[in-house]
């Protein structure tokens, strides 16, 4: 679905240059679960607004459902906005408008488009589980069911990927569980493709793979190695810890063969302030030694 390679963004203000990503490389398959996560600042929203064409690369390669994004031209641009891509905010207030109810929230964007708008406002609205509350005004409605009208409207367009910018971010812990449970039944049941940028780190627990971003390239994969079902079975009792152990952690090696090594590994002893490991190759395995270490045996 999503095809990035070496990816540049570079933001240039009136004496400054901002370079957001630096050869990014990500590829997200059709009908993946993910979540991007990094440091503030590290350009996980400025990937998010390239792939949802909201703003253009500066150079490298961008394919999303086949179309070569940097190609793209202002009607190509809205045409994909509006076919192919859905987003959820953080911030309802971007999306919802307050004074109206849930179905009129709803029903407005289907309505620029001219569909049969109150019978598919109310489709979307029970996909979201918010078929008892349609009539209540925005503002009757909690944040998390907020949220999930906001979900709604994203759907409306039928996307084939769905773009969220910290959805969990305002909301408490179980609301945001309710939101992200909507996004898997969403995933499984339609085949959505959904790429979630989050700081929580419960919200990243619950996808399929998490990529790390590290100063606009990303440097570390987490992909989940028990299915969600095992997991649901012993969530109630590591929701209490926060087990590490959900996910595998992988290092990314880009084109060049460099390797980002994931954030503390290197604050071990022996190799903290080191600018140098020592690198060998033992029955298959790569392995990195502090530069220091004598080797036994
Ligand atoms: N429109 C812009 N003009 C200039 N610089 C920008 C612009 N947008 C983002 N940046 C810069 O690009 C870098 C990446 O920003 P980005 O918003 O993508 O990070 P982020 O990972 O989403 O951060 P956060 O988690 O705080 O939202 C930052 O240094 C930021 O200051």
């Amino acid at each position: 679905m999503i095809q990035c390679d070496g990816l540049v963004k570079i933001y240039k203000t009136a004496n400054l240059e901002v370079v957001a990503l630096q050869g990014l490389d990500l590829h997200v398959a059709d009908g993946e679960l993910m979540a991007i996560i990094g440091n503030s600042g590290s350009g996980k929203s400025t990937l998010l607004n390239m792939l949802g064409g909201l703003d253009k690369p500066s150079a490298g390669k961008l394919l999303v459902n086949g179309k070569d994004l940097l190609t793209f031209g202002e009607r190509d641009l809205v045409k994909y906005k509006r076919d192919t891509v859905g987003f959820v905010w953080q911030s309802n207030a971007r999306n919802l408008i307050p004074y109206l109810t849930a179905l009129e929230n709803v029903e407005l964007p289907i309505l620029l488009r001219g569909k049969r708008r109150r019978l598919r406002a109310m489709e979307l609205l029970e996909a979201v589980g918010l078929g008892h509350r349609m009539k209540n005004k925005l503002s009757e409605l909690s944040g998390g069911e907020q949220q999930r009208v906001a979900i709604a409207i994203a759907l409306a367009n039928e996307p084939r990927l769905l773009l969220a910018d910290e959805p969990t971010g305002s909301l408490d812990t179980k609301t945001s569980d309710q939101v992200l449970n909507l996004f898997r039944t969403l995933n499984r049941t339609m085949g959505i493709t959904i790429v979630i940028v989050t700081h929580d780190p419960l919200l990243a627990r619950k996808v399929d793979r998490v990529v790390q971003i590290r100063d606009g390239k990303t440097s570390a994969e987490m992909i989940r190695r028990v299915s969600y079902a095992e997991e649901l079975a012993q969530m109630d009792a590591e929701r209490a810890h926060n087990d590490p152990e959900t996910h595998m952690e992988f290092a990314v090696i880009d084109k060049a063969g460099r390797l980002q090594i994931p954030a503390g590994y290197l604050d071990a002893d022996g190799f903290k302030g080191s600018n140098k490991v020592r690198v060998e190759m033992e029955e298959g395995r790569i392995i990195l030694y502090p530069p220091e270490e004598r080797k036994t045996g």
